[in-house]
This record gives structure tokens, sequence and C-alpha cells, in this order.
């Protein structure tokens, strides 16, 4: 059996595999079955992965450009993930020197910015539309503030689809039991991201390293592709705040902290420009890993 080299990184503790595109992984669906196995996969502080980055460099663009494409746990492709991304704009920071990188993305490019207090990502504009999320084409207009399953939740496509549900306390849902139902459920034909949101109040909850922050929520995010709760989500934390908007919520352009139970990620979703994600980046360790027979 042959072995690959992969780092390993994660953002916020939603962590990933990454590898350089051209390394020889023919089945890289069966790949991430085996080391993003939370029980039997790669070793380290936490055994597992949220998914496998396969990333493809060009230092000679300027800015340079990489193609990210993520294979989940179960073998599928998310299109976008703003954690992910964070992560690979460090990756090739480390590689180029570079402070700036294009990420491309089956959501379209996402431009992104290596700094010393975090990594800012461009993350585009959320999209309430029906056929953006997507939703079924019967259902007709946008899907706010309507029970699904048993859930009242908002979806919004911000790369991914999510359905947002606001609730008064993110850790009373039982979210492994709550959120399969609204993930697969027929309303959304292309299945949908579950975050839950709970609004802090700031004053109770002062953090150092969160100046000029307006409004702040928890998170907590059941992702379809891990089929389970993620430590992290920045796709879900941005739908958080343009879902909070969307419904009468909050009422700024300002930044907006966002905590799922991996840290703290800094959100801005203007009304005009493209909402960013701004967060931390960790390199974790480098490991020699079996590639399955195809
Ligand atoms: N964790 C990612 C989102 C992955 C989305 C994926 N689970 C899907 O939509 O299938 C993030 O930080 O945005």
């Amino acid at each position: 059996m042959s072995t690959v080299t992969a780092e390993k990184y994660h953002g916020t503790a939603n962590d990933f595999l990454v590898l350089p595109a051209d390394a020889p992984v023919t089945d890289r669906a069966a790949f991430a079955r085996v080391h993003c196995d939370r029980e039997t996969g790669v070793r380290g502080e936490r055994t597992g992965a949220d998914g496998v980055l396969f990333l493809d460099l060009d230092s000679s663009a300027t800015p340079v450009r990489v193609t990210m494409t993520l294979v989940q746990p179960d073998g599928s492709i998310a299109e976008m993930c703003g954690n992910g991304a964070r992560v690979t704009a460090v990756w090739a920071a480390r590689a180029t020197g570079a402070r700036e990188v294009v990420i491309e993305t089956p959501a379209g490019d996402r431009h992104a910015v290596v700094q010393s207090e975090g990594v800012t990502v461009e993350m585009g504009h959320p999209s309430f539309d029906p056929t953006d999320v997507p939703l079924v084409p019967d259902h007709g207009n946008q899907l706010v503030e309507e029970s699904v399953e048993g859930l009242t939740v908002t979806a919004v496509d911000t790369g991914v689809p999510h359905a947002v549900a606001f609730v008064d306390d993110v850790d009373d849902v039982d979210l492994p039991n709550v959120a399969p139902p609204v993930r697969h459920a027929d309303v959304f034909p292309e299945g949908a991201n579950v975050t839950l949101a709970s609004r802090v109040r700031l004053d109770d909850d002062a953090r150092e390293g969160a100046p000029g922050q307006t409004a702040a929520f928890r998170q907590r995010t059941f992702e379809r592709g891990v089929e389970g709760e993620t430590m992290a989500c920045g796709t879900g934390a941005v739908a958080i705040v343009a879902a909070a908007k969307r419904t009468g919520r909050l009422d700024t352009e300002g930044p907006v902290r966002v905590s799922p139970p991996g840290g703290d990620l800094v959100i801005v979703v203007p009304d005009d420009e493209p909402a960013t994600l701004t967060g931390p980046v960790e390199y974790e360790f480098e490991d020699e890993l079996e590639v399955p027979e195809a």
C-alpha cells in the first residue's frame, strides 16, 4: 500500500487534512472516508477530521491562486467552506510568502488576506433566492421563519445551503436528533446544513480581542457531508448574520462576533458588498497516510 504526506490544520477547531491536488490519491472519497473517521482516522489531538482539502496552487499568478476542493467525510464534495478557505489561504501563504490569495471554489472565487491577527475571506453575497439555496421549485418564494420538521428556520445560501434557527440557547437544543430531519427535508433538494444561533448580550460577555463589535451570537452547526456537529462552520456564521438581518433581528453593517464551540469568528455582512469572515488558523502536524486502493 502506498502513502502520501498530508498536513493537518484547523480553523476554530473545524479541522482538515491538506494535500496538494497532484498527490497520488485516485479515490479521494475513499481517502476522506478512511482518514476523517472520528474513531479510526488520522491521529492527532482529535482523531479524524471534518474533511480533506485538495489544493492546486498557481504561484505564478498575482495574487497567487489556489483551487480548493473539499472532500467531506462521506465522500461528497462541498461547494464552499469558510474555515477551509482560511486554512487554504494560510497553506498558500506558507508556500509562497504571499499575504493575498484568491481561492477558486465551485461557489466562485474568494479573495483572502492573511494577517497576524487572523485570516479574512470574502464570502460573496448571501442569497435567500429559492433557486440559489436551492429550495424545491414548488416552494416559490424565500423560506423565511418557516417551520421545517418542527424547527423554525430561514434558508440562506452562503456558498452552501444553511437552514438557520434562532433559539434562546443553542445548548438547550438536542442537535443530533433535531437536525437530521431538517438536513434531509424535501424542501431542500440538495440538503442543508442546520445552524443554530442564540443572541449574546455583549456587555454580559465582553471578551478581549473583540474591538468594535456591535452584536454577538453563539453558534452550533450540524453539517451535511460530515453528518454531525462540527466545532465551527464559517459559511454558517455568515448565514447567521445574514439571516439575522433578513429577519429584523440585526440592524448593523458593523462587525458581528459569532462564537461556535471552537472559538470566535468576526463576520461582516454589508448591504451591498460581499460578506467577510475573519478568524484564526492553526497548523497541527504532518503525517504519512495510507492511500486506499482504488
Ligand atoms: N465547515 C464549512 C462548511 C462546509 C459545508 C458542507 N458541510 C456542505 O455544505 O456540504 C465552513 O466552514 O463553511
